[in-house]
């Protein structure tokens, strides 16, 4: 005899609010949601049935259909059917499938191919109003040069990673955009030179209102002042014409660093998400991209903050990085007068866990487009706040970088017998940091113009950096004095004197025996990331001249320290 068993009750059960559900939906379409859960809830419950049957039939044990009939392990029943009706919802209800960036720059481009390749479910695209470097995304020659991330990029692209000049069509169809625009510090007007400028930012802003409609998450992935979610969520609001749409911000200030872009995504510090965590929504919305990055971030490093918080702790963390720098430069000016060596202090200091041993590297300043104009953006925002001496500590980080790349250049000079009117320097790397073709805000810029005011002519070589690059960011007056060349033999023929501007590892691999031969006496290196074997140059015959390292008191002597 057949007994109505927990299973069978729950399968009618399942099939009854169905029915009263979509009756009711039909008068109330507010009740088509829970038809929706029934139906799924009936469905799973069937499709459990089917395969205890199946099972059972297969096997001949007639037993094994209690999971549905009978009274016994009525819980197979319910965990499988259970699971199946969850399922479906928690895919349809849990974060974004479908997201895009506006910006595919240096951190657009790598992070949303991070997001792709461990997120085959999300759909991604990646737009930008410039033609050529969404081109260049879509070939095989990148944009950007990044250890790592061609592979990325081959794994995903046409899957789930798509680059486009189509802002309007990705906005529309996203769920979430995040914003990647640049940020940089303003050229002219109040706060030049300063404030960083959010002309970009306003008009993705502005792009977002005009397309959007449906609710969107927005994420402020570019570097910000502190604040900026609110002028942000004025612009969305005042500019959207469709009704009822609903703009989160949220802030997700990315963390990596160029050259370990794909290493820092993989596994990065932490995640920092800020949200209006005060609220229901702004809370759902945080933990919407929490979820995204909890697909391969573990958990611990997801850390979520208010919004303010968030977007302070982006400009916080770079000037705190750069001050560490500057900090250890200045020891390096004073580790060349008294014969202290800058590196044995480093390690000395790195040991103690309170100060640890990263970003302790002196070098001849620290470049690339965050750093200094983070800092001067948060120095600005203090001034505006009426904090004159904090904006004046933070100033002093980038003054002490100016200083350290004078330094350098006097040093060239007044150890050449105070002239390189028409030697040959040598300039090796010209990028801001090795294992990346960025020239932004490189100290080479500096260091090159200081030599060509004393009359030096510049024989460059980077394996990375382009001579168009080189070009734009010299400017065609300083181009009449530099020569760049492909192979780093041409640039170290016949020079007077080598200056290392980039820590490339290749330089280290050198023949540096048969560099000096071919170069004119007495042969100069001046190492400005103190990446050379000094000792063995030194013995090779060069006179070397390294960062914060001590300075023969003979050489010191003749060029009049
Ligand atoms: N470069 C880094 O290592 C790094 C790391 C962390 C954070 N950041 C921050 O991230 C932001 C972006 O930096 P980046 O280095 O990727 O800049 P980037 O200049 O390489 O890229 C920005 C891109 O945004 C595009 N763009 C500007 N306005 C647009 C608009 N309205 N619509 C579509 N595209 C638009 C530009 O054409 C450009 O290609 C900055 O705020 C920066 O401070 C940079
Ligand atoms: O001990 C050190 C470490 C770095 N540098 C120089 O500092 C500059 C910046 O280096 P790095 O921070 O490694 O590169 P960025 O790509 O500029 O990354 C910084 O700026 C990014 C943009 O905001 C942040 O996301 C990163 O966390 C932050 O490290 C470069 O010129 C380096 O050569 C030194 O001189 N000495």
């Amino acid at each position: 005899m057949v007994k109505i068993t927990k299973s069978t009750r729950s399968l009618f059960l399942s099939c009854g609010s169905f029915s009263l559900s979509f009756s009711l939906s039909l008068l109330f379409p507010c009740c088509a949601f829970f038809a929706f859960v029934f139906f799924l809830s009936l469905l799973s419950r069937c499709v459990c049935a089917c395969v205890c049957v199946r099972v059972s039939v297969c096997l001949e044990r007639p037993d094994l259909r209690l999971g549905v009939l009978f009274p016994s392990q009525p819980q197979v029943f319910f965990s499988c059917s259970h699971v199946l009706t969850l399922f479906p919802l928690f895919i349809i209800t849990s974060s974004f499938n479908s997201v895009c960036c506006i910006g595919a720059g240096y951190v657009g481009g790598p992070t949303m191919a991070m997001i792709a390749l461990k997120c085959p479910h999300i759909e991604v695209t990646v737009v930008d109003l410039n033609q050529q470097r969404i081109d260049a995304w879509n070939s095989d020659n990148l944009p950007i040069y990044e250890p790592g991330l061609d592979e990325v990029v081959k794994a995903c692209r046409g899957k789930n990673l798509f680059f486009s000049t189509d802002c309007e069509a990705a906005i529309r169809a996203a769920q979430c955009i995040f914003v990647s625009v640049n940020t940089p510090t303003k050229k002219t007007g109040l706060g030049k030179g300063k404030a960083a400028d959010l002309t970009y930012w306003e008009s993705a802003a502005r792009n977002i209102a005009a397309w959007s409609t449906s609710d969107k998450i927005i994420v402020e992935k570019s570097t910000v002042p502190v604040r900026t979610a609110e002028a942000i969520e004025k612009v969305l609001l005042r500019n959207c014409p469709q009704e009822g749409v609903h703009f989160d911000i949220l802030s997700n200030p990315e963390f990596l660093a160029e050259g370990t872009a794909i290493d820092d995504l993989t596994m990065p510090d932490r995640v920092l998400i800020g949200g209006k965590i005060e609220n229901d929504r702004g809370t759902a919305a945080c933990a919407a991209l929490c979820e995204v990055y909890a697909n391969w971030v573990p958990k611990e490093r997801i850390l979520t903050a208010n919004l303010w918080s968030a977007e302070l702790s982006k400009l916080t963390a770079n000037a705190m990085l750069a001050q560490r720098i500057s900090s250890i430069n200045a020891i390096s000016a004073l580790c060349e007068c008294t014969g202290a060596d800058v590196s044995q202090v480093s390690f000395a200091i790195g040991k103690d866990s309170r100060i640890g041993p990263k970003f302790l590297n002196a070098s001849v300043g620290f470049g690339g487009s965050c750093f200094q104009k983070d800092i001067l953006n948060l120095a600005y925002i203090c001034e505006c706040h009426g904090l004159q001496e904090v904006a004046d500590y933070w100033y002093s980080v980038v003054g002490m970088n100016d200083y350290q790349k004078t330094r350098f250049v006097r040093r060239v000079v007044s150890a050449m017998f105070n002239t390189i009117r028409n030697k040959k320097i040598a300039m090796l790397g010209f990028a801001f940091k090795k294992d990346t073709g960025d020239t932004r805000e490189t100290p080479a810029i500096d260091v090159a113009h200081g030599m060509i005011e004393d009359g030096a002519k510049i024989a460059l070589f980077d394996p990375q950096v382009p001579e168009e690059q080189v070009r734009m960011d010299m400017g065609e007056e300083a181009m009449k004095s530099i020569t760049c060349y492909s192979k780093p033999t041409e640039a170290l023929k016949d020079a007077h004197a080598v200056t290392i501007m980039t820590e490339w590892d290749e330089f280290k691999t050198y023949d540096w025996r048969a560099i000096y031969e071919v170069m004119h006496k007495p042969a100069f290196v001046f190492d400005g990331r103190n990446i050379l074997d000094h000792a063995h140059l030194s013995e090779i015959g060069f006179i070397v001249y390294a960062l914060g390292k001590p300075i023969d008191p003979f050489l010191k002597s003749a060029e009049g320290a």
